[in-house]
């Protein structure tokens, strides 16, 4: 027999009891009707007249008279339907322990399924975020490595508001916890860092533990966002936080009554958002200069619903995780807590070298190389450099059966020079002999690669010049790229936001990539005067006042609403340090470069 507080009162009693409570706390009507419809406690004809009846709360009490109506088994067999899908009965989980639920042996062996669309819709998120998450691309198309094959923790620093450490955050999964939070009004996790530093890959782990329930967090739901879509939209362009969630993560199926929605606004607790790449949208933030959405059924521009997200005025409570270049200011009151990735400690960077390369000998000749370099290691403890590190020691060995890079002394250019010679020679080679490899002469690729390279770098530096990440086909066309070129691997398809099913666009594969191909353009273009390879020297010497967004906006009414080319100075920072070290090759050497491009 079960147990409830009142005992020596039947089931039907205490439905009769708590007729008030149930019929004011019970929502996901279908759920209910759908289990006692296949345990055969009510037929089709009942469940019509449910349906029929016009509101909710009317439902519920046709519901509750019906199993009244059936018997002490059926009333029980209702009481176990909220116990076992808590989830959707959230409501009345107090209330369970209220009257001291505890299921009978009768009932426990009955099979409930949980129909209801709030649940479905957290399986179905998850389901797709573990799908979206579970490889790290590389290489373009080209490799896609397993991400628990490859993911190595990093370090990261937890900071207070004036920047001071917290200490480091022992695993990922407590980055929602409360372990150094310094501001609990604020609303936002802000983790910041270099470019490369695995910002990205961070919140990819993130999101891949969330959907296998591996994350310290009750959140049901999970939206990701890339910042730069929001950059897609036009300035008249108005959307709703539905459609926000719904359209450009995943719709709810089956949900008629708008429960999910719903559910979503009175929980917003239950919801963890991340938001990666907020340095490529700050300036467009601050072009805004309407007062901040609050409600959540009005229309409005996308990035005043990020505002709006971010302040907590919309979905106060949620949680969300909001990544950034380093340098990219926040005011302090919207921020919970702070953490700053600092990149591979040597003991990640061994980690990472095992995972790499599963022959012990192998792993060996990496790590004497890396030793021997210590401006190479030092690059390595980037994960984005020491990833293309580690592929040109694996191309290098591939092909030529050789561990050894060029120089002991190796410079960002040279990183990028090599990992374009592997693009190219991916091009060049039919298959190497199995039995005998071939040798290296990086001359030779770079020349029969010239035209794609110089292709790729027209395009890298048309892209900069306009302040765009993305290219779309008929730049690619335009600068003389074919299909074939596509595959080599400097570009990648972001189709993700492509919702009008338009002509597929292409991002370089990394932002750096494309800052070194933009370099190389203005070096390789022999007409261009010298002071012109510089040109992007003047435009990061307007240096910017630190913006405190997300709320400097409301402070400055009026901006112009045309966009500035030259959003970001980072990358052209970057453009800058390539182009003067391809101008002076071997002048400022790896560890200058990190420094520089720190600024
Ligand atoms: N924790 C990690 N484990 C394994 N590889 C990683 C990790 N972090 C980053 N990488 C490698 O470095 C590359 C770049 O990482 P990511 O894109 O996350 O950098 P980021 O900090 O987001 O850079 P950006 O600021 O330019 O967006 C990844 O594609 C991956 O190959």
């Amino acid at each position: 027999m079960g147990q409830i507080e009142e005992a020596n009162m039947s089931y039907g009693d205490v439905l009769t009891y708590h007729r008030e409570v149930l019929v004011s706390r019970l929502r996901s009507i279908q759920c209910i009707l759908d289990n006692l419809s296949a345990c055969g406690f009510v037929c089709e004809e009942d469940v019509e007249i449910v349906q029929q009846t016009a509101t909710k709360t009317d439902q519920v009490r046709k519901i509750l008279d019906l199993v009244q109506c059936k018997g002490e088994e059926a009333c029980e067999y209702f009481i176990y339907i909220i116990y076992k899908v808590c989830d959707a009965y959230i409501d009345l989980q107090p209330w369970l322990k209220e009257i001291n639920y505890n299921p009978s042996n009768d009932v426990a062996v009955m099979e409930v399924v949980n129909t209801d669309p709030i649940s479905r819709y957290s399986e179905k998120l998850r389901h797709e975020m573990s799908r979206d998450t579970c490889f790290i691309m590389s290489y373009g198309q080209r490799e896609e490595t397993r991400l628990e094959e490859l993911y190595t923790d990093t370090l990261m620093e937890l900071l207070n508001d004036c920047n001071e450490s917290l200490g480091f955050l022992e695993s990922l999964d407590q980055l929602l916890g409360d372990n150094a939070v310094f501001n609990p009004e604020g609303e936002t996790i802000f983790v910041m860092g270099d470019a490369g530093v695995g910002k990205s890959i961070l919140l990819q782990k993130l999101q891949n533990l969330w959907s296998k329930k591996g994350l310290q967090t009750d959140a049901i739901f999970f939206f990701k966002f890339r910042c730069r879509m929001f950059r897609i939209f036009k300035d008249t362009e108005q959307i709703s936080l539905r459609d926000l969630l719904f359209k450009y993560n995943c719709y709810p199926d089956h949900d008629p009554d708008n429960e999910v929605f719903d559910y979503i606004l009175r929980f917003p607790e239950k919801v963890v958002f991340t938001f990666d790449g907020y340095d490529e949208i700050q300036e467009d933030l601050d072009m805004i200069n309407v007062p901040e959405v609050v409600s959540p059924e009005d229309k409005t521009h996308p990035l005043q619903l990020l505002i709006s997200l971010l302040c907590g005025k919309l979905l106060k409570g949620s949680q969300k995780v909001l990544t950034a270049r380093t340098g990219v200011e926040l005011q302090s009151r919207v921020i919970r807590k702070k953490v700053a990735l600092r990149g591979f400690s040597p003991a990640h960077l061994k980690t990472y070298i095992n995972l790499h390369f599963k022959e012990q000998e192998h792993r060996e000749l990496v790590s004497v190389q890396l030793d021997a370099s210590p401006h190479l290691c030092g690059l390595c403890s980037t994960p984005l450099f020491c990833w293309i590190v580690l592929k040109s020691f694996r191309h290098l060995h591939t092909m030529h059966d050789s561990f050894y890079l060029p120089e002991t002394c190796i410079t960002l250019t040279d990183i990028f020079l090599l990992l374009s010679e592997v693009f190219l020679s991916h091009s060049a080679s039919s298959a190497p002999s199995l039995l005998k490899k071939s040798t290296r002469c990086a001359s030779e690729t770079f020349r029969r690669g010239l035209r794609p390279l110089a292709a790729f770098a027209k395009l890298a530096l048309q892209g900069m010049e306009r302040g765009s990440f993305i290219c779309s086909q008929e730049e690619i066309t335009e600068c003389g790229l074919t299909e074939e070129d596509l595959t080599l691997g400097f570009l990648r398809p972001v189709s993700e936001y492509d919702t009008s099913g338009g002509p597929a666009t292409f991002e370089f594969l990394h932002i750096t990539l494309q800052s070194f191909l933009a370099a190389f353009a203005l070096v390789l273009d022999q007409q261009d005067a010298a002071n012109s390879i510089l040109k992007f020297f003047t435009e990061c010497s307007r240096k910017r006042q630190p913006s405190c967004l997300p709320f400097d906006f409301c402070i400055n009414a009026s901006k112009p609403s045309e966009k500035k080319p030259f959003d970001t100075y980072e990358h052209l920072q970057f453009t800058n340090l390539q182009a003067s070290c391809s101008d002076n090759r071997g002048m400022p050497k790896a560890a200058g470069c990190q420094v520089c491009f720190e600024l």
